[in-house]
């Protein structure tokens, strides 16, 4: 990482303001609702411990985490759980939270997999949104920012691992 090109898109100031707006609109459409929220490990860690401070609502919170699996760098769509969440989620509302939709393939699964459980609601919360890469239609109810098609690290989100540390996002290449 230390030797790749890295470009600031997206500044802490701007995170920081972009996510007490998101925590403003979701306290409003939950009120009187005790929320569950789920965040999807790895990348999303960041994103949600901000966010819930920035609720002005009681919730609950517990994590999943998947994987897909692909030959290269290529993913052939095969999504895997390897950490369910370990509360009940029948009949309550609930509230995704992830770094990063991209081609859809994740969120698409976990959407499926937490519908087969009756939740009284089930949203979508994505730091950021690739909309231009879906494979599967896929559209989250609240997004943080939409990017183009470049790979991002910083805020969670990492290269093999590292600059998930980094408080602002970078575009690298
Ligand atoms: O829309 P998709 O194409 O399915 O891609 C999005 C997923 O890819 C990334 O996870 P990754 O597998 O890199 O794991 P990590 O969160 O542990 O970094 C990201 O955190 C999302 O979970
Ligand atoms: N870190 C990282 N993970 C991703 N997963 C899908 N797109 C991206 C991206 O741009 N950066």
């Amino acid at each position: 990482m230390e030797n790749m090109n890295k470009k600031i898109l997206l500044s802490k100031d701007a995170i920081d303001k972009r996510v007490k707006e998101l925590g403003e609109q979701i306290s409003r459409d939950y009120t009187d609702s005790e929320l569950i929220i789920v965040g999807v490990l790895k990348g999303a860690f960041i994103f949600m411990a901000d966010l819930i401070r920035a609720l002005s609502i009681p919730c609950r919170v517990d994590f999943a985490r998947l994987a897909s699996y692909g030959s290269g760098a290529a993913s052939s769509g095969k999504v895997i759980m390897t950490k369910d969440i370990e509360t009940s989620i029948k009949g309550r509302d609930i509230l995704i939270v992830e770094d990063i939709v991209d081609t859809g393939l994740t969120l698409k699964f976990l959407v499926d997999w937490f519908l087969e459980r009756n939740p009284r609601s089930l949203k979508v919360c994505a730091f950021l949104d690739k909309q231009g890469r879906r494979k599967v239609p896929f559209e989250a109810d609240y997004v943080g920012f939409t990017v183009d098609d470049a790979f991002v690290i910083g805020y969670g989100l990492d290269f093999n691992e590292k600059g998930r540390f980094l408080p602002d996002v970078y575009l690298v290449e």
